[in-house]
């Protein structure tokens, strides 16, 4: 018995002297002031979204590019410069992601946003060539055929979007990602109105679970009623992704399918066919996955001169501006605000803190994008940052929407060409005016950037 007791004692001895080790290193890095022992754990629980994201934003104001938040025994640290991000971003060490990804693990399974090593290594090869510069012209042709539908149901019914763009945009972004990616031209527009009530629920509930320091331990979080919804809500958003992949698996049985293009589901389906590559709890994790981004109309104007014609490859090229544009807008902007990493090793940032092994690292692109050495005046929307000249001295990890280094956005050149190939659209047929103002935005912490307010833009035919 004092056997048990002695060995009791050392374990207990070890882990104080490791939690003490752990405390003693990690402190160097600067935080916001918080409470003795639960650090800034009960501040964050009373967070609502919105305040989470403001949160965020204020800590990062009183910073200079790292800080760390505290949640009892462990810390988060938090990083929004482009030195620390190159050092994290670029390796092979730090590929592991961080916590947040692993209770998506539900839903996306161990798909190739989430899954790590050698899993990803395959999903990573077994997928790129879908995004080769060949099969993007091929999905050129959708991404023309949705614009001017766009804008033929915009000319009916120029109302809905002066209310709110975003439904606008996300119905457009789903059609393209399911045509192009999936090979389905035929989807219902009631299911993915569906799809994205019950999304929105599910990340109401995910975002709570990340605050609730508790609830990480799945055994706890497993009993309550949440976990229930989100079961049932995981459940019905299977269904969607399992009826996209039994449909693109009739058609080619029924030989169906118009065009030559090979979809991203086609070569995992092809690969499922030929090999073990991949299984169908596999094919699924990825659909699920890919589901889930004045002087411009001059520029737009000088090339087409009036002439109604798709946008070709060599027209978006000459977009210099739009994309300057583009790039600023995701400065600003970024669609995916931060993303995370578990520190493999310990190791020392390029800012000079040491960050023990197992530890977790928010990136802030959010913030980093509106580092004022780098964008002054960091909230004016500027295209001209972007100009080839200006940007030739930016240090290469100081604007990274995509992310960067090896695990960076595989459908980077996919995203540019479909949003210059709709702005391109767009720009031909309306003057954009904005109704409500930067400063009106609400944003709120979602898995994409989001706002709580709707966003109204006007259109006005030319
Ligand atoms: C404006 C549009 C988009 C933005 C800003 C964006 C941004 C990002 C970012 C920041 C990451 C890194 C995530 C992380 O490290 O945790 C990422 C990864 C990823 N993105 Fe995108 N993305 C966009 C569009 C797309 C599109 C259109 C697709 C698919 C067609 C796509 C597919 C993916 C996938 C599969 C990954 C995981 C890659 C890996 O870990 O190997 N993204 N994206």
């Amino acid at each position: 018995m004092s056997l048990i007791i002695a060995l009791l004692a050392v374990v207990l001895i070890l882990l104080v002297y490791r939690i003490f080790r752990y405390k003693h290193i990690i402190s160097r890095i600067p935080s916001p002031k918080g409470l003795p022992i639960v650090g800034l754990a009960a501040e964050i629980l009373q967070d609502d979204s919105v305040a989470l994201f403001n949160r965020f934003r204020k800590y990062a104001k009183d910073h200079k590019g790292i800080y760390r938040i505290s949640l009892m025994f462990y810390d988060i640290i938090q990083i929004y410069n482009a030195e620390d991000a190159e050092q994290i971003l670029k390796g092979n060490i730090h590929q592991w992601k961080g916590y947040d990804y692993e209770i998506l693990e539900n839903w996306l399974g161990t798909g190739l946003l989430t899954s790590v090593g050698e899993k990803w290594r395959t999903r990573r090869k077994l997928l790129t060539p879908a995004f080769h510069f060949q099969i993007l012209q091929e999905f050129l042709i959708c991404f023309n055929e949705e614009t001017r539908r766009f804008v033929k149901d915009m000319n009916e019914n120029i109302d809905q979007c002066q209310k709110d763009i975003k439904p606008c945009v996300i119905s457009f972004t789903m059609k393209t990602i399911c045509e192009t990616a999936m090979g389905l031209d035929d989807i219902d527009e009631s299911n993915v109105v569906d799809y994205k009530i019950k999304m929105k629920k599910y990340v109401d509930i995910i975002i709570k679970r990340t605050q609730q320091f508790w609830n990480r331990i799945p055994f706890i979080y497993n009993l309550t009623a949440e976990a229930k919804r989100e079961q049932s809500l995981v459940s019905d958003m299977h269904k969607f992704s399992r009826d996209i992949i039994i449909n693109r698996m009739k058609k080619r049985s029924g030989s169906t399918i118009k065009r030559k293009r090979v979809a991203m589901l086609d070569l995992l389906l092809n690969s499922k066919e030929t090999g073990e590559q991949i299984d169908m709890e596999g094919i699924q994790e990825e659909v699920d996955t890919f589901v889930f981004a004045e002087k411009a109309r001059e520029e737009v104007e000088n090339i087409f001169q009036g002439e109604d014609r798709d946008c070709s490859l060599e027209d978006l090229s000459k977009l210099e501006y739009l994309e300057c544009c583009i790039k600023e807008t995701l400065r600003i902007y970024p669609s995916v605000p931060l993303i995370s990493r578990r520190c493999s090793e310990n190791y020392t940032t390029a800012t000079g803190y040491q960050i023990p092994e197992g530890t977790i690292m928010t990136l802030h692109i959010f913030d980093l994008h509106r580092d004022p050495k780098i964008y002054p005046d960091p909230e004016k929307f500027d295209p001209e940052r972007f100009t080839a000249e200006n940007s030739k001295n930016r240090p290469p990890f100081a604007f990274i929407p995509f992310s960067g280094g090896p695990r960076n956005c595989i459908g980077q050149k996919y995203a540019m060409l479909e949003m210059k190939t709709f702005f391109c659209g767009i720009l031909r047929n309306f003057k954009l005016e904005a109704i409500d103002k930067p400063e009106d935005l609400i944003f709120e912490v979602d898995f994409v950037l989001s706002t709580k307010n709707p966003i109204r833009v006007r259109f006005v035919k030319i």
